[in-house]
Formats: C-alpha cells, structure tokens, sequence
C-alpha cells in the first residue's frame, strides 16, 4: 500500500489541496480519470467563455447599426476554427498541469479511476493508496433525462457542444439553465438555428422581474411549459415530439440535439459502500459545517457536495479547507460570503443574495430599487433598450438582501455591489461614495437613490 499525507480524488478544484500543501512539506496523490482540469477548464467555465466572447462580438457588430454605422459586407469567420483555436488552448492548459506536477517531488499524479476499497483505503483496482486526509472532488456530469428514444440517437451534452465535429445549421436544446442560455445564444450568434424546449420556464430559480426581463429579449426561441414525449434520429434529423404549453401535440426538427437539463453527481463510482460516507437521496455527498464527510478524515467538497455549482464556489471551499486543515487560520465553521452567479448569455445576467420572490415568501421586509440602464448616462450613450439593476435593501438595517442585473457587463457590474455587500456597507454607504460619471456603475447608483426615495415616500428620514 502506497501512503501519502493526503489523497485527493479530481483534478478539478481538487487541485486547490495539491500544490498548496505540497508547498508545506505534505505529500500529496491525485488521482484523475480524464483530463487534469476538471470540468471547468475541459469543458465548462473556459472553453464556454472563449466560445462566447466572439459571438458577442457579433453580435455587437450587428447591433451598430443601431447608431448608424453599416458594414457593406456581412463579416466572414469559420466558427470551426474558433473552436479548433479554443480546444487546442484548452488542451494545452490542461496538459500542464501534469508537468508541473513532474516538477514538484511532494507530489504524484496518477491519470487514473480510484475508488474507495474501505473506509480511508482507495484503489484503483491494482494498488492501494491510504492518507490521513482524504479529499473527494469527484464534481458532477450531464443529467440526461429519461424521455423516450432519446438515450438511442446521437444527441450532445455540453461537452460535444463545446467541441462539435460539424457546426449544425440547426439546433434544439432541452432545458432552459445556464447551458441551454449561454450556449445556445453563442450557437444562435455564429449562425446556427436554435430553439429551446424546456418542460418548466425559463431560467427557474431567477428573481421573477429578471425572468420577465429575459423572455421579452431571449437570445433564441424557447418553448416553455414544453411535455416531452419522445425523440427520434432519422435521416440525420432529430426529431422532438411532445405537448406544447397550448396542450397540441407538435414535433420540431433539427440537425443537432442538445441536452443541458442539469447535473449528477459523480458518486456510484466510488464505491462509498465501503465506508462510512453518506450521500442524499440525489446521490450528493453529505459534510458537515467543517466540509467533513461522514467518515473522519475524509474531506468533499465542490459540485459533489451539491450546495452550489459553480468554479468559484468550489475554489473557495478548497482554499478554506487548506487554511482550516493546514494553514495558520483554523476557522470553523465555514462561512460563505455572499455567493454570486452570472450567466453569459444575451442579455447577461448576474445575481447574487435573495430573490424578491424569497423575500416576500419568508416575510423580510425590503425596500426595492430598479433602475434601467436607459435612465443613466452611458444608457443614453450606449443606446439601451432594455437590462436594469435591481437592488433589495433590508428595511431593518438598511444592507443589501439581494442584488439582480440584466443587461450589458452584468457580471461585472454586480462586483461593486458585491463588495458591498461582503463588507455589510448599508444605503447610505453605497450613496456616500463618488460614482465616476458617466461610468456604468452609475446605473447601480441610482437603482440605490430609488430605494432612498422609496425610504423618502414611506416617511422615514
Ligand atoms: C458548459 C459549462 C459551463 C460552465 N461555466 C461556468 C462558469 O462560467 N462559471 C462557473 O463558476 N462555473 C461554470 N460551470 C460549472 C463548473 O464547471 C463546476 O461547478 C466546477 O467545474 C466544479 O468543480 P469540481 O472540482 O467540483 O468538479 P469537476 O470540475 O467536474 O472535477 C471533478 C473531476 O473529478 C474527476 N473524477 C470523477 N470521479 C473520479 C474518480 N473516481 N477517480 C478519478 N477522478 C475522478 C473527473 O474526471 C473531473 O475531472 C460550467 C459548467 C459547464 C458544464
Ligand atoms: N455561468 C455559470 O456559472 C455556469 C454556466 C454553465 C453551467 N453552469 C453550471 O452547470 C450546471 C448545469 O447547467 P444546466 O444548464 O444543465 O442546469 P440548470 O439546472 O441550470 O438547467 C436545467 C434546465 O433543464 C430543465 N430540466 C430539468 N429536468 C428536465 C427534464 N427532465 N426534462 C426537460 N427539462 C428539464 C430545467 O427546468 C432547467 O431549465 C448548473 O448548475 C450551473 O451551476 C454554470
């Protein structure tokens, strides 16, 4: 039996507990069973974002005729050297992180599948490795839902979707998230057809105002309130049947099927029947407030744990337990700053805290502002038709509650607000300070000032 300081299982936000203990004496294992990175660098966060970011400018291209400015000629690009170009960088990135692993003595990299032999023993069918801290960064994949004839034809998850052999000239997606969004409006920028189908609405967790705001600019058709019944492949043709919100029957054809109806977490492999460790009902890994499992010494955290999804979220739980297990700083519990999200689709969206929908639901008094970008400086400048800023403020002691932008640079606009937020800063802290004019920020200025002439109207000085 080989045995290490500590195990570490994923090399996604895995890696946040391999070179930093490494750095302080620990001999680390890290097992992998695809490609180093996780999804996030292979086929998720980065390759999505260098998918996106030239579509955007395509989209901007077009929407400058809005100010008047024509191209005669429509622009020329080959989307499948943009993907070439994205695989190959990502590929690359991903390659490295093994040969700096090489580099460092304190710690081993084994491309391969480990599971759990017993309580602190992995193996990976041959060899055994056992450590005094174990951690399982198994993250999740594809949820592909149990519609009939789907699972027998060619159909894509993100994966392919980010990697497409052909570009489709048509394509119809299943869900209505984050994927379905961000990549079915990059998809509907390079030219190809795309339609949603989703069985609920549209981006269901959202604040509802946000919701209302999306639909009335979605980046591609969707059909909501949509009853699959079955799928087909014939003549390379997919071919969707099901009820449409009216309740007819109706079919829809494409090239190309995507399916982003959620995640599952990768947890059967691991045969967690040979230890202590428990899982929920959906097969995610219960932990404590300290990220341990039910099984001491043995640490998960990241999408396998199923308290949020995103790389930043699972960045943070890893270097809080670097600093919990080995660093100066024991702090127990963790603590979460408030959790913000973005989604890179058309409109962009960024959120972070309650929803007003929460609010009214758990009976938190608020005070609500929402400014469009219209109704700023560079709203006028930009020409904005649509996106706004929408800020809820605790009537108690007057900090944010929840913060929600759609629009232009949502993601980083909502930064400032964030900050404030982490900082607990109240309304007069975000009126207090010095807004750059006419800068973008300004719009969340005066989603600010609507909130304090909300507080004018009800009295209160
Ligand atoms: C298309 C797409 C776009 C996304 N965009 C964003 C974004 O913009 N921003 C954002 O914050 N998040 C984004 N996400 C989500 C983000 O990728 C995940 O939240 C993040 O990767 C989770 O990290 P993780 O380490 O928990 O899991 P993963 O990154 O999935 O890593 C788990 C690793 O464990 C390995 N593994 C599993 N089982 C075993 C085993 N038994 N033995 C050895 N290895 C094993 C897997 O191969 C994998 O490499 C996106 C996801 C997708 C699919
Ligand atoms: N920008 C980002 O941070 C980013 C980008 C992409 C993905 N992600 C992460 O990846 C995860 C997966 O994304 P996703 O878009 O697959 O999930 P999601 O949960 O965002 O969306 C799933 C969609 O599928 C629909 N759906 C679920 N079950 C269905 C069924 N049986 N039939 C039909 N429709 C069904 C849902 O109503 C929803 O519209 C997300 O949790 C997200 O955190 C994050």
């Amino acid at each position: 039996m080989k045995e290490y300081d500590i195990l570490v299982i994923g090399a996604g936000a895995g890696t946040k507990l391999v070179t930093p203990p490494s750095q302080i004496g620990k001999r680390v294992a890290v097992f992998e069973k695809e490609t180093p990175g996780g999804t996030c660098l292979n086929r998720g966060c980065i390759p999505s974002k260098m998918v996106i970011y030239p579509s955007e400018l395509l989209r901007l291209r077009k929407e400058s005729r809005r100010f008047g400015i024509y191209d005669a000629e429509a622009p020329t690009f080959d989307v499948n050297s943009i993907f070439k170009r994205v695989n190959a960088t990502v590929k690359s990135d991903s390659n490295s992180i093994p040969v700096a692993y090489d580099k460092n003595p304190n710690i081993h990299y084994y491309p391969k599948k480990v599971w759990f032999q017993a309580s602190k023993i992995l193996t990976d069918g041959e060899e055994t490795y056992t450590a005094k801290h174990i951690f399982v960064v198994t993250g999740t994949r594809p949820y592909i839902p149990n519609i009939p004839g789907l699972k027998d034809t060619p159909f894509w998850t993100s994966r392919e979707a980010l990697s497409p052999d052909v570009f489709p000239k048509s394509l119809l997606i299943l869900g209505a998230g984050f994927i379905s969004l961000e990549l079915g409006a990059a998809y509907q920028a390079y030219g190809c057809q795309v339609t949603g189908l989703t069985r609920g609405e549209v981006l269901k967790h959202a604040d509802g105002e946000i919701k209302k705001e999306l639909n009335a600019h979605l980046p591609f058709p969707i059909h909501t309130d949509f009853t699959f019944s079955s799928v087909e492949y014939k003549n390379k043709v997919f071919r969707v049947h099901g009820k449409n919100k009216e309740g007819n029957e109706v079919f829809l054809e494409a090239e190309q099927l995507l399916v982003a109806t959620g995640i599952k977490p990768n947890t059967e492999e691991l045969h967690l029947e040979n230890t202590k460790i428990q899982v929920n009902a959906e097969g995610y890994i219960l932990v404590d407030d300290t990220l341990q499992t039910t099984e001491p010494g043995v640490y998960a955290f990241g999408d396998v744990i199923g308290r949020y999804f995103f790389r930043h979220s699972a960045n943070y739980e890893g270097e809080y337990l670097f600093e919990h297990l080995f660093g100066q700083k024991s702090q127990k519990p963790i603590l979460y700053p408030p959790m913000p999200e973005a989604i890179f689709t058309y409109p962009q969206i960024a959120s972070v805290g309650k929803t007003e929908e929460e609010l009214q639901s758990e009976n938190i008094p608020y005070y609500k502002g929402v400014n469009p970008y219209s109704s700023s400086a560079t709203g006028m400048a930009r020409l904005s038709h649509s996106g706004f800023v929408k800020v809820l403020v605790s009537k108690e002691t007057e900090q944010l509650l929840g913060a929600h932008i759609i629009g232009e640079e949502a993601a980083n606009l909502l930064h400032q607000i964030l900050m404030g937020m982490y900082l607990k800063a109240t309304l007069d802290d975000y009126l207090g300070m010095i807004y750059i004019h006419p800068a973008i920020s300004e719009i969340t200025r005066n989603a600010f000032r609507k909130v304090r002439e909300q507080k004018l109207k009800e009295g209160k000085l």
